[in-house]
């Protein structure tokens, strides 16, 4: 799991341009012009970054495109090939966008305190402050910079354990209302995109029934500390669902490394629109804000290799695992491994 990340970018700031989407697993043999960076930037393993000039070209989705079977193989070819796409007319207003944006940055512009107030409880749901997680184990520094709001299913969706905190009304007035309105509206592209993923797969289109859906609001600092030099906003990692939506302001940061076991690893720039595989967000000196909406299998669903995806010379790689097991193993070990539980 956690191979077939999309992720629909850079929605808001500079020219309100069409939107876009991505997924991962990666086999590239691009390999020219890249940089060598001796250490890596935070972790001391060897790396490269590509060199400016060597721009990587994601595909483009056209949800907007009649042709089903046509846009199920790029999706298919971006998948095996780079793990992330664009998604073009996906059908999510800018406006509302832009509002998500809005409230994001009055959420994040609140004193500690205010936001200390919805710690992130045991269903992993709240505020996660800087330095508090560590997706990359092997990162040299203490935590990764980014603060983050997550927010799971809502009982007015129809949940039943519904475990979000939210920000007081009085503070923050619409602030809910547009989270709940993006959800719907992200879930609703989510799942065509999934149908989509169905249909690469050789599946029926609604394969990928009731994705449970996560929105987290991220926010990275603009000027770091000294200390902080060569940390990251977000360390290496890659999703743990069957597929993220992803909408940022703009503002660059984000790279993917589509091949995880060459050394020394190839990390790219993901642009704001020519942009689960690797990825990792680098502190560029600005301050940047983006919004990811994760979809995974319900907690019950048995994750197994599809029949269509493994043979006889090409046996699954991994076991069956239920859904809910591998989302609990996986968000735990970015705490455990710190010893930063802070559960209410
Ligand atoms: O902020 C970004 O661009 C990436 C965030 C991310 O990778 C994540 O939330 O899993
Ligand atoms: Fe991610």
């Amino acid at each position: 799991m956690g191979e077939t990340r999309a992720s629909v970018r850079s929605w808001r700031t500079r020219a309100p341009v069409d939107r876009e989407l991505a997924f991962s697993e990666a086999d590239s043999s691009r390999s020219n012009k890249q940089q060598p960076l001796p250490g890596g930037r935070g972790t001391g393993k060897p790396e490269m970054v590509a060199a400016a000039g060597d721009r990587l070209d994601l595909p483009v989705v056209d949800l907007a495109s009649s042709d089903l079977r046509s846009s199920a193989e790029s999706i298919r070819k971006a998948c095996v090939e780079c793990g992330f796409f664009y998604v073009v007319n996906h059908g999510i207003e800018e406006g509302l966008l832009e509002k998500v944006f809005a409230e994001s940055r009055r959420f994040f512009e609140q004193p500690l305190e205010e936001k200390m107030a919805l710690l992130r409880n045991s269903s992993h749901l709240g505020y996660t402050p800087p330095y508090t997680e560590k997706l990359d184990a092997s990162s040299k520094f203490r935590g990764d910079l980014s603060e983050k709001l997550k927010i799971g299913p809502i009982g007015d969706e129809g949940f039943q354990n519904d475990a979000n905190q939210w920000p007081s009304e009085e503070r923050l007035p619409c602030w809910k209302e547009t989270m709940k309105l993006y959800r719907a509206a992200a879930l609703a592209t989510g799942k065509r995109i999934l149908s989509l993923v169905a249909l690469s797969l050789n599946q029926d289109a609604e394969f990928f029934d009731c994705p449970l859906a996560f929105l987290q609001l991220l926010h990275y600092p603009g000027e770091i500390n000294e200390s902080d030099d060569g940390n990251y906003g977000v360390s290496a990692h890659s999703d743990y669902g069957i597929l993220t939506l992803l909408a940022t302001d703009g503002i660059p940061g984000l790279q993917i490394c589509r091949e995880k076991d060459r050394h020394p690893q190839l990390w790219e720039d993901v642009h704001h629109i020519d942009g689960s595989t690797l990825h990792r967000v680098v502190a560029v000196g600005k301050e940047r804000y983006s919004v990811a909406f994760f979809l995974d299998p319900d907690p019950d669903f048995v994750v197994q290799c599809l029949e269509s995806c493994c043979s006889g010379a090409c046996p699954p790689r991994f076991p069956p695992i239920k859904s809910g097991d591998y989302l609990e193993e996986r968000l735990s070990s970015i705490y455990k491994r710190k010893n930063l539980l802070h559960d209410t």
